[in-house]
């Protein structure tokens, strides 16, 4: 399986800074301790993978970076994910801005019953107000850093809803980017889409890179090795091996990483 894997070509710069910092992190569900003691640094304009076997807590991880287990009474989050020199986890940062400056995109595309226009205007909206001619040059830049422009310039005013799978996922991407996000977190943002809407996503990832920080969970590996410079492989609620997707998936240092990427697991 190794010798298939088409890894990243792109380098590291190991001086990238550090965008988020997560330092003995542990989250409950109730009683049930889903993270121990995690620490992970993701560093800036690098896309992050996170790997492991169903239960890991890869979305558990992915979904405390901008608190969405703060929804739910019965979940909670201790230690640090420090952005910028502030702890996200803690209330010094209002959920909001939190939230515009980590922006999300999930497995299931997620439009809103909307026009295309409106879906992409809706983020900036959210924390702006800017003038119309303004918006609009927004909502085109994200249409086409999205990679969607060409396909949906003549019919800005038609409901999200009315597009393909892959167009929908990227009109998510679109939105979200919309804000101008520091952070991008997607999470398994291509299993429900065919082979050719998820080139047309990975390849927009590689793009985006230069200028978000992104962290992507996802299930196949020969997608973290494609797009990701660094990956964290998961196990159990741990992390068991983080390092330059290079060394996960070709000189692993732990033997659990080794049998997980050789598809020997379990
Ligand atoms: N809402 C919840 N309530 C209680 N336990 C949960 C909840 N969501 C997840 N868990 C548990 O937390 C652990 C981590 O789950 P999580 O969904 O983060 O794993 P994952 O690695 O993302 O899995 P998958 O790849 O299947 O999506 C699992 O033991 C799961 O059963």
């Amino acid at each position: 399986m190794l010798s298939t894997l088409e890894l990243s070509p792109q380098t590291l710069d190991a001086d990238a800074p550090v965008r988020i910092a997560v330092k003995n992190l542990d989250f409950y569900y109730g009683e049930h301790k889903a993270l121990k003691s995690i620490n992970l640094d993701f560093r800036d304009r690098h896309v992050t993978a996170l790997i492991g076997p169903s239960g890991c807590g890869k979305s558990t991880l992915l979904r405390i970076f901008n608190r969405i287990y703060s929804l739910y009474p019965e979940q909670r989050a201790t230690g640090e994910v420090m952005l910028d020199g502030r702890n996200v986890i803690s209330n010094e940062v209002d959920v909001n801005e939190l939230r515009s400056r980590i922006g999300m995109v999930f497995q299931k595309p997620t439009p809103f019953p909307m026009s295309i226009y409106d879906n992409v205007a809706f983020g900036i909206r959210l924390y702006e107000k800017p003038p119309k001619s303004e918006l609009d040059d927004r909502v085109e830049g994200a249409l086409r850093r999205s990679a969607l422009w060409d396909e949906v310039k003549d019919k800005l005013k038609s409901s999200g809803m009315g597009l393909s799978g892959g167009q929908q996922q990227r009109l998510c991407i679109a939105r979200t980017i919309a804000q101008k996000p520091e952070v991008i977190l997607f999470d398994e943002p291509t299993s429900a889409l065919d082979p050719i809407s998820t080139g047309k996503v990975e390849d927009l990832l590689e793009q985006l890179k230069s200028d978000f920080t992104i962290v992507i969970v996802t299930h196949n590996m020969q997608q973290a090795a494609r797009i990701s410079q660094y990956t964290a492989f998961m196990y159990l609620g741990e992390v068991i091996e983080f390092a330059p997707t290079n060394t996960i998936f070709m000189n692993p240092h732990k033997k659990q990483t080794q049998d997980y990427v050789t598809g020997r697991f379990g």
